[in-house]
């Protein structure tokens, strides 16, 4: 059990709860009940960030929002992502989660594609008041870009930085970060990525957010700047997200470098 009083931060990869390699948003119906159930189980405070999976990456690049400013385009991908958030928010009332979608574009300003500011004082009341705050990767408004593609993946350090949080998860539909034998490698520390970089890449389907690459390069940076441990593990498994959420070590640890 995690004794501690101290939310959780858990992002639930889009690849876990959407069908990625569909044209149009997609969800894996029967995954995200199986995870809302998981998530249910978890007495303690938490932030759940989803990725925005199919119903984000194929219309970012569609309209090219990872390159260009398309008010069009920044429109459909932002109503298609909240209707994804709307379905997770649902799967995880129905278990008894008192989850709230916040939707980053309403309370982000990012400069050149990174967070400038970010308005917590109502996800800091909603985990006071035991409410789930559920946020999820968008298009945010970018001070230099117009708008920009904010993924969940840089959302999770962000709050944990932020709120003070240092337990956190990226559950995704790998085992972890796998090795060229495709076996999760158990840590990788900012010291030790080099030995294990050749074996990380991007998304395997469409995707402008830089696939594994992108979870351990915003992971290590959080463990260099805050001696944070996080977790990259498989969400598309039976009770990982349960052993996650409840202290268990699973899945690749992203730690800072050991001190001598
Ligand atoms: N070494 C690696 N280990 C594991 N996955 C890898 C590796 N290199 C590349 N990948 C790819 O990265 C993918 C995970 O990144 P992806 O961004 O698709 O995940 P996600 O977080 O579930 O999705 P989203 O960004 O929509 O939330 C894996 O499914 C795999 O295709
Ligand atoms: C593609 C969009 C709109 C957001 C991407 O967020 P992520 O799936 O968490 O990387």
């Amino acid at each position: 059990m995690n004794a501690s009083n101290e939310p959780v931060i858990l992002k639930l990869g889009g690849s876990a709860i959407t069908d990625k390699g569909a044209y149009e948003g997609v969800v894996k119906e029967a995954d995200l009940l199986r995870i809302a159930q998981e998530v249910s189980g978890f007495r303690g405070k938490m932030i759940v960030v989803h990725g925005a999976g199919s119903f984000g990456h194929t219309y970012a690049k569609k309209y090219g929002l990872d390159r260009t400013f398309d008010p069009e385009g920044a429109i459909v991908t932002h109503e298609s992502v909240k209707k994804l958030a709307s379905k997770v928010v649902g799967a995880l009332n129905s278990f008894g989660v008192r989850a709230i979608a916040v939707h980053p574009m309403d309370c982000a300003v990012c400069r050149n594609g990174r967070i400038e500011t970010m308005y917590l004082d109502s996800i800091k009341l909603m985990l006071e008041k035991g409410l789930v705050p559920v946020l999820h990767g968008d298009v945010a408004m970018d001070i230099e870009l117009g708008t920009c593609i904010l993924s969940g993946d840089q959302i999770v350090p962000y709050l944990a930085k932020e709120l003070g949080i240092s337990r956190l998860g990226l559950g995704s539909a790998e085992d972890g970060v796998l090795d060229m034998e495709g076996k999760p490698v158990p840590e990788i520390t900012p010291e030790t990525f080099e030995e294990f970089r050749h074996c990380i890449g991007g998304s395997g389907s469409t995707d402008v957010t830089g696939g594994m690459l992108g979870k351990v390069l915003e992971l290590l940076e959080l463990s260099k700047n805050s001696s944070i441990t996080s977790y990259i593990f498989n969400a598309g498994k039976a009770d990982n997200i349960y052993r996650f959420l409840n202290g268990e070590s699973i899945g690749t640890r992203i730690s800072p470098d050991k001190r001598v």
